[in-house]
This record gives C-alpha cells, structure tokens and sequence, in this order.
C-alpha cells in the first residue's frame, strides 16, 4: 500500500532553512516548516464546484488528502484567498468543524466559515496589508484583484522556516503592484496562477509577473483541475518565463509531490 501524503509530509525531515512545499492541485498547498509545523492554504478537497456550478466543473484530479486528514498533520494556520469553491471549499470545512487551528481569511470568507460551524474565535479577517502569526508562521495579506467576482480577495506572503513564500491567491496582472512586491520581500518561491480566465493572469502575464516580482524559484498554479475554469498554456508559461525571467527556476509539481525549499 502506498504511504498517504499526510504520512509522507509528516514524516519528512527537513533541515533548518528548508521548506518542504507539497501541492494539492489548483491553488491548493499544505508547506511545512523546519520545525515541524504546517500551514495549508486553499485546498480543494471535494467535488463542491461540480454539484454547485455543473459538470464543466467536475475534477480531474482526484482528491490526495481527506479533510479529516489535514488535522492529524497538526496544523498550525488554514489560509484561505478569497471565497469561491475551488479555493474555499465549503464540504471540506464542514468536515473539519471539531478541529482547533485557526483560519485566516478575508471578511467574506470568514463571514460563512461561521455559518459552516467554524466558532468565531478560530477566525481571523485579513484585508490588504495586514499581518498575522501562528506559531513559528508569519503571514501578510497581499494585493489581488480578482475583480467584482471577488472583492476583497487576498495573496498571502507566507514566512517560516527563514523563508518567504508568495501565494498570489487569484489575480490580474498588475505591472505596479508586483514591482512593489520585488522592492518589498526577497521571495523565495512564488506561487502563482496562470489559467487566464474569470480575471486570472494567462500565461504570458504570469511570465512577466515572474520576472517583475523576480522570486527565486516559481511554481505556476491553477490548470488541469476543472476543464470551466482551465486554460493557461504551461508549455508557454515555461518558455516565457525562462527568456523573461531567466534568473527565476520555474518548477512544475506533481499534485502530491513534495518539494524542498532549501
Ligand atoms: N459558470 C460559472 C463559472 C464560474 N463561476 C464562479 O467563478 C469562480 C471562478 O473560480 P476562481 O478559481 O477563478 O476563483 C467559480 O469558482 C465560481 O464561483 C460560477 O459561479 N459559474
């Protein structure tokens, strides 16, 4: 029998200074730190958007880790970007009702994780700008623009571990935005989408965003999971990121594989 991701993550040793980045497909993440403590953030754990929105939306890719999982690794934040299902997945929070770590999230996604059963004092609002801790993991909220679809949609620069991760979370291109974010942190890893649709950067634009925001590594997000909300040409993503960006690795995970931010 195969070891499950949870067993893999949670067993895996990591130096000081090491991150280990594990993908969940889509925008999903579970990262631990050095010390032994991990964060997730935006997981998709079931077929939500496919009961809610149709079967353009169904999964192609299948769930890797339980919701009831996610609490045995001992968590120590749950981030969330903004409230659509592929990112916010309601079925997975109401698996996860009688747990105890904290979530931070924007106001409107906290709003209705109340209204899944997740009391009040685990819920943490953040808008652009504001910071957060838990345990050895700190967090800012960065600029999105998701557009009308999702107002106060945020990104989250992520540290632990001496590292400094960026989850763009759902986003336009912002050409001001992202040299903002290169003046401001030394990136590690950049975590970006380039599916191109309801409002998302394309490829082309997630390849200039690398090279403004000028991260160490970066790993390209959100295709291959739900064919209504797909796009983004990987191969073009890979190309142009290389010639515009030639001082960034562009890696590309395996849903499930586990990778180590040295
Ligand atoms: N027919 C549709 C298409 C999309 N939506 C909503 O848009 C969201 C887009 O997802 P992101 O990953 O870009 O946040 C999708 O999840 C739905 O909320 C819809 O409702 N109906």
């Amino acid at each position: 029998m195969r070891t499950s991701i949870v067993e893999q993550l949670r067993t895996k040793e990591l130096a000081r200074g090491q991150m280990a980045i594990c993908s969940l497909g889509q925008a999903g993440f579970i990262l631990k730190a050095d010390d032994g403590t991990f964060a997730i953030i935006d997981p998709y754990f079931s077929d939500y958007c496919e009961q809610t929105i149709g079967y353009s939306f169904k999964r192609l890719m299948p769930c890797l880790v339980e919701p009831e999982e996610v609490d045995e690794i001992g968590l120590s934040a749950y981030l969330i970007t903004h409230p659509h299902e592929d990112h916010f997945d309601p079925i997975g929070i109401r698996a996860m009702r009688d747990t105890a770590f904290p979530f931070f999230a924007p106001s409107s996604v906290v709003n209705q994780l109340g209204e899944l059963g997740i009391g009040g004092d685990r819920c943490h609002p953040l808008r652009i700008g504001d910071e957060a801790s838990a345990g050895g993991w700190r967090f800012e909220a960065i600029f999105a623009d998701h557009g009308e679809l999702a107002p106060d949609a945020v990104g989250f620069i992520i540290r632990a571990s001496g590292r400094t991760i960026c989850h763009m979370g759902d986003t336009c291109f912002n050409a001001e935005e992202w040299a903002k974010l290169n003046r401001r942190f030394d990136i590690n890893l950049l975590i970006l989408p380039i599916n191109g649709k309801f409002g998302n950067m394309n490829e082309a634009e997630a390849a200039d965003t690398v090279a403004l925001v000028a991260p160490k590594k970066a790993i390209p997000c959100h295709f291959w999971m739900l064919p209504g909300n797909s796009g983004g040409d990987v191969l073009e993503f890979l190309r142009l990121a290389e010639t515009r960006a030639p001082e960034t690795d562009v890696l590309l995970l395996t849903q499930g594989e586990i990778y180590v931010l040295e």
